[in-house]
Parts: C-alpha cells; sequence; structure tokens
C-alpha cells in the first residue's frame, strides 16, 4: 500500500484572496503548498482594468510571507464596459492570464457582471484573436429557474451559444458541479476546460440542509445531489486533461456566513491538498493526483509544470485548525467530515 507519493507542486485555479486584512490572513495558507493559483477579481470595487490588476497584483506580492515563491495569476472582472484594447494590452504585457465572466447577480460579488452577453461579443472575439482565456460563472440568475438548474441551463442557453459564436474562445468552465458540466467539458476540444473545487467532490446538497442548515458547507454553484458529486470525482480522478483543480477557496468572516441571509463560500486553502489525497486515494486514483493538480491546469493556461515537488505522506490524523484568526473575524475551515491523514511534509 503506497503511503508516500512525490507531485509536481500544484497550482490553483480558481482562488479567492480578498484584499486587506483577509488577504493577508489567507494567503500564507495558499502560498505554503501552491506555487502559483488564478486570482478571482470580484473584490470590491472588482479589478476591471489592467491598471487595478496591476495594483491587485503588488498588494499581494506585499502581503506574501518572505521566503515564498508563489506567483498570483491575474484575471479581470468583465463587466459590459470593458476596453478590448485593455484587455488586449494587459495580456500582452503578461500581467493577466485570463478575463472572469460573472453573469451579474450569481454570486457573491457579481452585480458589476453581465447582463446582455451582447455587449461583451467585442471583447470576447478579441480574447479569442488572442488567445486569452474566459473563467465563466456557469449559472443562470433568472429567478424561475430553481437553484440546482442553473447550471445545466447556463450552459444550454448561455454558454454553448457563446462558444458557437465566438469561434476559437479559450474557456474554462469554472467550479463544475453536474453531471451535465461534466459531459459538456468533456464533449469539447483543447479550447475547453473545467475546474472542479475540493469541497464539491466532499459534500452533496444532504450535507448543507440534512438535519440542520450548514452554512459553513453552503456556495455557489451549490452542491447537488450524490449522483452529481460521484460524476465530479469520476471526472476529477480520470486524469483526462480537460479536468483541473480551481478549489475556489472563498473565505468569508464567520459573522457572515452564520448569519439570516449567509454569504456563499468555502474556505478550503487550508487542507485541500489533505482532502485531495484522500479522495484520489478512495478512488484508487492517486497516481493521477498529480495531473489534476499539478499539470492539466498548467497546460491549459499554456503555463510551463513547476519544477519543485511536494511529498505527501499517511499516517496519524492531522489536526488542522477548525478556524483561521483574520483582521476581519474568524474564518472556519472546510470540514471534510472525516480524519484527514495524508499530510505535505515539510
Ligand atoms: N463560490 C462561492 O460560493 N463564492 C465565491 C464566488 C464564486 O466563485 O462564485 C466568493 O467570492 O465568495
Ligand atoms: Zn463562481
Ligand atoms: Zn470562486
Amino acid at each position: 500500500m503506497t503511503d508516500t507519493i512525490t507531485i509536481r507542486r500544484p497550482d490553483d485555479m480558481h482562488l479567492h484572496l480578498r484584499d486587506g486584512a483577509m488577504l493577508k490572513a489567507v494567503l500564507p495558507e495558499t502560498a505554503r503548498h501552491f506555487a502559483r493559483a488564478i486570482i478571482m477579481p470580484n473584490l470590491v470595487p472588482p479589478v476591471v482594468t489592467g491598471e487595478l490588476a496591476a495594483a491587485y497584483r503588488d498588494r499581494i506580492m506585499a502581503a506574501l510571507p518572505e521566503d515564498s515563491a508563489f506567483e498570483p495569476l491575474m484575471t479581470l472582472y468583465l463587466t459590459e464596459a470593458t476596453d478590448p484594447d485593455d484587455v488586449a494590452a494587459a495580456c500582452a504585457s503578461g500581467l493577466v492570464n485570463a478575463v472572469k465572466l460573472y453573469p451579474a447577480g450569481a454570486t457573491t460579488n457579481s452585480q458589476s457582471g453581465v447582463r446582455d452577453f451582447d455587449k461583451v461579443r467585442g471583447v470576447l472575439e478579441r480574447m479569442a484573436e488572442i488567445g486569452l482565456p474566459l473563467c465563466v460563472h456557469g449559472e443562470v440568475t433568472d429567478s424561475d429557474i430553481d437553484i440546482f438548474d442553473r447550471e445545466a441551463v447556463f450552459i444550454e442557453r448561455v454558454l454553448d451559444p457563446i462558444r458557437r459564436s465566438t469561434p476559437g474562445l479559450r474557456v474554462v468552465m469554472e467550479h463544475i458541479t453536474t453531471k451535465e458540466g461534466v459531459a459538456y467539458a468533456r464533449a469539447g476540444d483543447a479550447n475547453l476546460g473545467a475546474t472542479i473545487t475540493t469541497h464539491h467532490l466532499i459534500i452533496n446538497r444532504n450535507h448543507i440542509l440534512a438535519g440542520g442548515i450548514r452554512p459553513h458547507y453552503y456556495c455557489l454553484p451549490v452542491a447537488k445531489r450524490e449522483i452529481h458529486r460521484l460524476a465530479l470525482r469520476e471526472a476529477a480522478t480520470s486524469g483526462e486533461p480537460r479536468f483541473f483543480l480551481g478549489t475556489d477557496s472563498a473565505p468569508h468572516a464567520d459573522h457572515l456566513k452564520e448569519h439570516a441571509c449567509g454569504c456563499a463560500g468555502c474556505f478550503t486553502a487550508t487542507n485541500t491538498l489533505s482532502i485531495l489525497a484522500h479522495v484520489f486515494e478512495e478512488e484508487g486514483a492517486l497516481d493521477r493526483l498529480e495531473a489534476f493538480t499539478s499539470l492539466n491546469g498548467a497546460d491549459f493556461y499554456h503555463l510551463t509544470p513547476n519544477e519543485g515537488r511536494i511529498t505527501l505522506s499517511k499516517g496519524p490524523a492531522i489536526n488542522y485548525p477548525a478556524k483561521i484568526e483574520t483582521g476581519a473575524g474568524p474564518v472556519t475551515v472546510f470540514d471534510p467530515g472525516f480524519p484527514l491523514r495524508w499530510a505535505v511534509r515539510a
């Protein structure tokens, strides 16, 4: 039985670092194990221009622990007013690795997102020309669509039409949560990728709602039925290049999660690699962990895989903190509900 595994240092292709005191507290949790991460731009106000992305990048670099070689990969927040020339310049200078599409109202800080997709046609065409990926939060926002159906409906009504009308556009389906998402990603060509989070490999909707409401398991897209969780596990552990890790680690202070109208987001940065090793071992796929965490995402983003390595070994249960303290209040670390035995060796 394998109890040690060495893989290339991983990348997190979907990460929320926030800003200020929260950034300072959560950044080390990712930088400890990950070499790079695609940084989400849904700050308040959002990171909508190259200038704002450069300033945010500087704040991240300033918040890094001293000995860290972590590299933030920046994104721009797409709005109906986004200037294609600004996007192209930010891409050409190497400042940004992607543009993020939030349908307006779909998730945390998405109010400035897109309502009328015709208004972003010019930007998307320019991105297709220059090969800059579009990261998509794939949920419709119509109040008459059931929240558990919003991803599948988005694929049919929005994503597929956008891809058909913008040939060559490179798209990442972010944090897929359904078997429909898995099937659509699989049917695509090399211009299509999909991130899968850590928590969606662990929880289904019962974990959120059965026996009491558990706000720390609430995120968007919301976890679905068990059949969908199983489809995600199969996809993540398949080794197929289309699927890669984007933790969507999304810290919110506890008082905003444990609230009459609680924020969406699970904070998984602290224990993600231990959880993933557990999942891949359960699926008999430890030999494909590296593809999911360290190879497929880099490949999609045309980045060289990291040269460094990390070693995980299986031992006694690890005592992760239940919360991390931040200057903005405590943040609860995602609880997978079982003991974690795979530790990243120092
Ligand atoms: N995933 C979440 O539930 N929340 C994210 C936003 C997002 O990725 O949709 C956040 O910024 O808090
Ligand atoms: Zn999202
Ligand atoms: Zn996210």
